[in-house]
Parts: structure tokens; C-alpha cells; sequence
């Protein structure tokens, strides 16, 4: 059944792309679609009330809504394209198998949810089966975003890039100088790859910036103070969509009672799993995303009630004492949250080059400047850096940023020590300048766990002084040999 409100006529060949999904992301994009390509877009839900419910509300926009799987492929102009906006897990594996069934060979299917890479790759390797190319591509932004201009991560071959730019290049973010914030981020399952580590890095930042404001509430300020406070540190490059949103939702006052909203919300934070995959994925890859693991086990401690209950402090919800300037827990911030980018963008090369996926990280971060959750001030120059030497180990090592963190170094250690002498939890702070001062460390404990790995379990070790692996025999004469060059 046809439910289009825009026309009588059935709808044959006419939508350059449906969309399948019209929840909180796929009505947006929907809408953003139409607008600017301004052509038919065919919608469709297996809850079709909220297909009746889009097109009521947006008689403006020409969607063509659907309730029939055939029938909405066969609206579609060829190369047939589906943007599906479902939740990830089985909704993606149950779409996908319908739109198989009735979609023609050289069909596309983009996954723009967050659905974890791997699944991404068995998605490929089902659809490739029909003639079909999946291809998963992270959509950032929220509601918003998806209406007015997200940022998007696609991921596999050029010629998926070249047929799909006409139609994504027009709803993307515009940066500053105008460039669509979307590309193709590399092949295979990198594009759902790369969101889950914008998620990641998202995680950080929200982590960061919540220990900020407890900070400066223990130091003193009121709630207000604290997002006029904020306010003054989201300026120039160092401005970001997150401290902005944080001075917004700190200015608010509670509905029901006195004081700030903030005052009233529950303490215990919880997410729907990306950033839980980033710190996997850091384990696979041997990446440290340690300050990804922190934010997101911050989450995980905070809902933990009954262990929290059995050690509550007695002095109850008093507000420790801070002595630590706002000024420094500014640069403490701003330093730390550099380092979180670091961990991320680690993580995207070291996957990128284990898996060829040929993730320019220039690219990514260009694209990142708009539309999405985790855009930045900084980012430009972060892209500077990785077009100027995409190999670069570390755009932080690298000016401007080397000498932001060099200076920023010591408000972290400052911030950092006041609030552990003030018993004030701040694992994303203090991870930060534990991760920053093991780079810096020309000798590190790691030597000792070598050498306690061979001891109880002949695991070998490498030497300063010469290649290969060696080991003690330690249960004799404790000499050693060498057990490969
Ligand atoms: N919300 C956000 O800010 C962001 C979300 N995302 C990701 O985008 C994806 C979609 O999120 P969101 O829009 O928030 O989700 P919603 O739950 O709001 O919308 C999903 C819609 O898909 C429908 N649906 C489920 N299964 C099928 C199916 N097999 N065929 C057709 N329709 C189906 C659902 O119907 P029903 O209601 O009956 O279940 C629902 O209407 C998720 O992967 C999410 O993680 C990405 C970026 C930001
Ligand atoms: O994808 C997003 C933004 O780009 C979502 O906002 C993000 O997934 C929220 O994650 P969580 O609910 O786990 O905090």
C-alpha cells in the first residue's frame, strides 16, 4: 500500500534513494534528502504509524511513503540505493535480508547506523551474495545533525564513492570553507569503524568535561559561574560542539524545583555500547585507549548502586573543597582532551594499516570539523598535520599542539594532585596525564614485567643491548639463552 501524501499516482522509478528506518535519524535524514536534492524519497517502517506520522507533519516535503517492501523498490530510480536508519543487531540483518529479496544486482544498501564493524563485514559478504554492495557509513550529529547537515563516514570502494557523492555531498555538513563534510574514509568496514571511534572519542570528552565542571564546583563556583566559565573556554580553536552543549544544558533550571537541572539528574550514566566496542577494539589492535576505557568504565562504576551504597562515604553529598584555579583546570582540560583525540586517531591508523583499509586520517579529520558530535576548533589543524605527513605517530608531538601539551602538562599534574588530595574522582583527568607522562618516560616499569612474564612462565625477553628473545633458565643456573635472533 502506497501512503504518500504528495501523490495519487503509484510511485514507479521516481526516489534517487529510499529510506528505510523513519525513527528519531531516518526522519530527519529523510527530510534533509528532500530538501536538497529536491527529488521524491521513498520512506518506509515496519512501523507504519510513523510513517503516517512523518508525512503528517511534513506535507511540505515530497516523501512517498510505503508500508510494502517491493513496492518500495520498485520506487526507486537505478542504480537502486536504501539508506537503512534502524537500530543495529538483528533490525540491520532482518532489513537487509527483506531488501535482498526485492532489490536488483548493483543495488546499494548504506547501514547508517552505529553497527559494529565486524557485523558490517559479515553484512558485506551476505549482500555481495545477491549482487548486492553493502556499505557502512557512520552518521554523526544527532536529530539535528541528520536535518540540517551531518558528518558521514563512508567506508568501501571508490566506485560506491563516485555513484553515492551526488547524493550525500548535498546533506552533508559544510565546513567553515564550505567543504561537505563526508568521504570515503576507506574500504571494507572502515566507515562503521571510524564512527565507533568518533563515539569513543565522544565518550572522553563527555567524561572530561563533566570532571571539569565537578572540579570547579568544588572550587567554589555555582552552577551558573561554572557555564559562564565554560563559556569563556569555547572560543576560537579551542571551541567544540560538546562545551558549548555543556553551557547550555548547565544554564538550564530545573522544571520542578529550585536550582539548576543538573542538581535533580541521577548520578549514574550509561550508553548503548560504542564506546565499550572502542576500548575492545584498543585491545585488539594493542592500541592504548586508555582514556576512552576510563570514560567508559566511569559509566559502568557510577551504575554500579549496591557497590557504591556498601562504600558510600559517611560524610555523605558534601562537596569537597577544591583548591586548584579555574584557569588551570581550564588548561588541564584542554590538554587532556587533546590527548584523547591522540588515543583515537592512534587507534584508526593501527586498524586502518592492520586491515589495508587505507584510512587517510587528514580526511577524517577534516571531516569531523562539522556536524558531528566531537567537531572542534582544533581539527583543522589536526588535519593539517596528517596531510602534511599522513604517517605522522602523533599529531599532539607535532606544533602546534606539542607545545600546547607541553604547557598544559603541569595544570594537569596541578589539577590532577589537588583533586586526588581533595578525594574528588576524576579517571579521565588523572588517565590523561598518566598516559601523557609514560610517552615522555624514557624508562619505563615494563621492563620488570618482562622479566616477571619469564620467570613464572618462560614467556622469553627482549634486552637493551642486543636483538632477538632471550630467557633465564630459572629453576637451574640462571643462565641465559637466547631463544630466537
Ligand atoms: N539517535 C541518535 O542520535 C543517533 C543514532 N544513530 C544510530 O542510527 C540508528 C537508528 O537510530 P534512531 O533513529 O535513533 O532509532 P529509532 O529507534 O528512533 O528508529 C528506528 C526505526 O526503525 C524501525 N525499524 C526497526 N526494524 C526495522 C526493519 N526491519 N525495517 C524497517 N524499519 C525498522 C523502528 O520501528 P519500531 O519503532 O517499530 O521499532 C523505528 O521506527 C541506530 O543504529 C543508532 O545507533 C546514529 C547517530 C546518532
Ligand atoms: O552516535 C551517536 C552520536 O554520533 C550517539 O549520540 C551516541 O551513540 C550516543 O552513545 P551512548 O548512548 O552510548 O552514549
Amino acid at each position: 500500500m502506497i501512503t504518500s501524501r504528495s501523490t495519487t499516482e503509484p510511485t514507479i522509478m521516481e526516489c534517487p534513494i529510499g529510506v528505510v528506518g523513519t525513527g528519531v535519524m531516518g526522519a530527519s535524514l529523510a527530510r534533509n534528502l528532500e530538501r536538497n536534492l529536491k527529488q521524491p524519497i521513498a520512506i518506509f517502517d515496519l512501523n507504519q504509524e510513523k510513517v503516517d506520522v512523518l508525512l503528517a507533519q511534513h506535507p511540505e516535503a515530497d516523501l512517498r511513503g510505503f508500508s510494502e517492501v517491493g513496492e518500495f523498490v520498485g520506487s526507486l530510480k537505478h542504480p537502486q540505493v536504501v539508506l537503512l536508519m534502524v537500530p543495529a543487531g538483528k533490525p540491520v540483518e532482518a532489513a537487509l535480508a527483506s531488501l535482498c529479496a526485492e532489490l536488483e544486482p548493483g543495488a546499494m544498501v548504506i547501514d547508517g547506523g552505529n553497527t559494529h564493524y565486524i557485523e558490517t563485514e559479515k553484512h558485506i559478504a551476505y549482500a555481495a551474495q545477491h549482487g548486492i554492495k553493502f556499505i557502512g557509513m557512520g552518521v554523526s550529529g544527532g536529530e539535528q545533525g541528520a536535518l540540517w547537515g551531518p558528518s558521514l563516514m563512508l567506508g568501501g570502494d571508490p566506485s560506491v564513492w563516485e555513484a553515492l557523492k551526488p547524493l550525500l555531498e548535498p546533506i552533508a555538513a559544510k565546513a567553515e570553507d564550505g567543504q561537505p563534510c563526508v568521504t570515503l574514509v576507506g574500504s571494507g568496514a572502515s566507515g562503521h569503524f571510524t564512527k565507533m571511534v568518533h563515539n569513543g572519542i565522544e565518550y572522553a570528552d563527555i567524561e572530561l568535561i563533566s570532571e571539569a565542571y565537578t572540579l570547579l564546583r568544588s572550587a567554589g563556583l555555582t552552577t551558573k559561574e561554572v557555564a559562564t566559565e565554560l563559556s569563556s573556554w569555547n572560543q576560537g580553536k579551542n571551541r567544540s560542539f560538546l562545551l558549548e552543549s555543556a553551557v547550555e544544558v548547565l544554564s538550564v533550571k530545573d522544571p520542578t524545583h529550585e536550582g539548576s537541572l543538573v542538581d535533580h539528574i541521577l548520578d549514574q550514566a550509561k550508553g548503548k555500547g560504542t564506546g565499550a566496542w572502542t576500548v575492545m577494539a584498543g585491545a585488539d589492535y594493542g592500541v592504548a585507549v586508555s582514556i576512552i576505557g576510563a570514560s567508559t568504565f566511569v559509566r559502568s562504576a557510577s551504575s554500579a548502586v549496591r557497590e557504591r551504597e556498601a562504600w558510600l562515604h559517611p560524610e555523605g553529598e558534601q562537596t569537597p573543597r577544591l583548591n586548584v584555579s579555574p584557569t588551570t583546570i581550564r588548561d588541564a582540560y584542554f590538554t587532556a582532551r587533546l590527548i584523547a583525540y591522540q588515543q583515537g586517531m592512534s587507534l584508526l591508523a593501527a586498524a586502518s594499516a592492520e586491515n589495508n583499509w587505507g584510512i587517510n586520517l587528514a580526511d577524517i579529520s577534516r571531516i569531523w570539523r562539522a556536524g558531528c558530535i566531537i567537531r572542534a576548533g582544533f581539527l583543522g589543524d589536526i588535519s593539517a598535520i596528517y596531510e602534511n605527513d599522513p604517517e605522522s605517530a602523533s599529531f599532539t608531538a607535532t606544533e602546534p599542539f606539542r607545545g600546547q601539551v607541553i604547557a598544559g602538562m603541569h595544570s594537569l599534574r596541578q589539577t590532577v594532585a589537588g583533586a586526588s588530595l581533595a578525594a574528588i574522582p576524576i579517571p579521565a583527568l588523572a588517565t590523561s596525564l598518566n598516559h601523557q607522562t609514560l610517552l615522555e618516560t624514557p624508562r619505563l616499569s615494563t621492563a620488570l614485567v618482562q622479566l616477571l612474564r619469564d620467570y613464572f612462565g618462560a614467556h622469553t625477553f627482549e634486552r637493551t643491548d642486543a636483538a632477538g628473545s632471550f630467557h633465564i633458565v630459572w629453576e637451574d643456573d640462571r643462565q641465559q639463552i637466547q631463544t630466537s635472533s
